[in-house]
Formats: structure tokens, C-alpha cells, sequence
């Protein structure tokens, strides 16, 4: 599988973003196997990856995109669902995060037990409850293995307050759902105005997005313009 650099829009030569457009780290959480992976490849490649295997730690994905006339770069993080490759990352995950992704496999009903767990860890880890969440049930082009209704699935998503999405990151004629899913959570945080500056070009990706003694000064939503 290409490397999660490859895949960088912003490195691509003509996409740049100015040096200080805004950055909206996304990280993507839930059990593994369910295609955390797949999808944040198939909304930064366009596409389903020809293979891949459990993620180790953490993997980068990033795409600039465009919202009413602002280069804003999406920076998703696809963490891994297995408990061994998360141990010594986890704190890495949830630092600065605008935005959180659940997660389930519509054709695997374990991994949709496992959501409260995914959601206390996120509540043990500090993130408010003005971070953005949402759910995303994935594999749904298999109609014929599916072990988590949607009638379930809302009433769970309704009670913890996230919209819910049902997709699949397989098949294409998805692709856009795909897409209108992380774009429809850049645009709940364009329009929340989030304090965040680039990197220069060439830095870590790894390196905290926002420079913490002004988040400290200004708190999480503090305004940059
Ligand atoms: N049919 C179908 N298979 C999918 C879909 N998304 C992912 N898969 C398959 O599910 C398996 C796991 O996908 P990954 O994206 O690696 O899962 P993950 O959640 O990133 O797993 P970890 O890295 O271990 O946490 C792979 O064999 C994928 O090909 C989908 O929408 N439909």
C-alpha cells in the first residue's frame, strides 16, 4: 500500500496551502477490521486500497480542500483498533483534536458493542463534548452479512448526540458519500472557527498543530482571524 505521504495533497507541488490555513486533525477510532483505513484512504486517494494490513500506531492521511473559497487541509488519523500497536500512542491521538470518527462494521455486531468503550476512552482522554463526533457504519455493500440495523444504530448514535452515516468505503459508487462524510465534519469546524496553524512545508506531520500556550490562553475554540 502507498505510505500515507504519498497520499499528501499538500506535498503534491500546486496545493499548497498558504502558511496559515487552518488544519483540522480528525482522528478515526473503532475496533479493527471495520475499515478505518479504507475509508480515510478512499476520501484522500479517491479509491479502495488494492490491500491492506492492521495498522500500526497511528497512519496520516491528509487532503486540502476547499470550503467557500479557504484551503483547509484535513488531517485524518487512523489509529489502530488493536489494542497491542495502540498502547504506546494513544495519548498522541487525542491531542488537539477537532474532530472524532466512530467507527463499526455494520456486518460484525461486536464491533458495535465496543463503541461505549470507544467512547469513554475518548472521555478518559479529556475530549469535551464540544469536539465533534460522529458514527459511521461501514461495509454496507455486504446487504446480505448485516448484523447491525440502522434502527439500532440511530437510536444509539441519537443518544449520544452524533449524526450517523452508513457507507462503504468498497464500493465506488460510494465514493462520494465517502467524501460528503469528512466533508460535512470540515464544515461543522470551518464554521466553529478553530485556532489552528499550518506547518511549514516540509515539517513533521507529527508535530501538534496548534502551539499550545496560545490554545491555553485562548481555550480549544479560540479564533485566529
Ligand atoms: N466489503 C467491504 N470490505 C471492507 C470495507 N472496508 C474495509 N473492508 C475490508 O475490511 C478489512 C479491514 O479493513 P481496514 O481498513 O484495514 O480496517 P481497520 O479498521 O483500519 O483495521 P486496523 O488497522 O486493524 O484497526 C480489509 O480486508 C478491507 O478490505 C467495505 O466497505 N466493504
Amino acid at each position: 500500500m502507498e505510505s500515507s505521504l504519498e497520499l499528501t495533497t499538500s506535498l503534491s507541488g500546486t496545493s499548497l496551502p498558504p502558511l496559515r490555513s487552518r488544519i483540522f486533525k480528525i482522528i478515526v477510532i473503532g475496533d479493527s477490521g471495520v475499515g478505518k483505513t479504507c475509508l480515510t484512504y478512499r476520501f484522500c486517494a479517491g479509491k479502495f486500497p488494492d490491500k491492506t494490513e492492521a495498522t500500526i500506531g497511528v497512519d496520516f492521511r491528509e487532503k486540502v480542500i476547499d470550503i467557500d473559497g479557504e484551503k483547509i487541509k484535513v488531517q485524518l488519523w487512523d489509529t489502530a483498533g488493536q489494542e497491542r500497536f495502540r498502547k504506546s500512542m494513544v495519548q498522541h491521538y487525542y491531542r488537539n483534536v477537532h474532530a472524532v470518527v466512530f467507527v463499526y462494521d455494520v456486518t460484525n455486531g461486536a464491533s458495535f458493542r465496543s463503541l461505549p468503550a470507544w467512547i469513554e476512552e475518548c472521555r478518559q482522554h479529556s475530549l469535551g463534548q464540544e469536539v465533534p463526533r460522529i458514527l459511521v457504519g461501514n461495509k454496507c455493500d455486504l446487504r446480505d452479512a448485516v448484523q447491525v440495523g440502522t434502527d439500532v444504530a440511530q437510536k444509539f448514535a441519537d443518544s449520544h448526540s452524533m449524526p450517523l452515516f452508513e457507507t462503504s468505503a468498497k464500493n465506488p459508487n460510494d465514493n462520494d458519500h465517502v467524501e460528503a462524510i469528512f466533508m460535512t465534519v470540515a464544515h461543522k469546524l470551518k464554521s466553529q472557527k478553530p485556532l489552528v496553524l499550518s506547518q511549514p512545508p516540509g515539517a513533521d506531520s507529527t508535530v501538534p498543530v496548534r502551539k499550545r500556550e496560545e490554545e491555553e490562553e485562548r481555550g480549544p475554540w479560540g479564533c485566529s482571524c
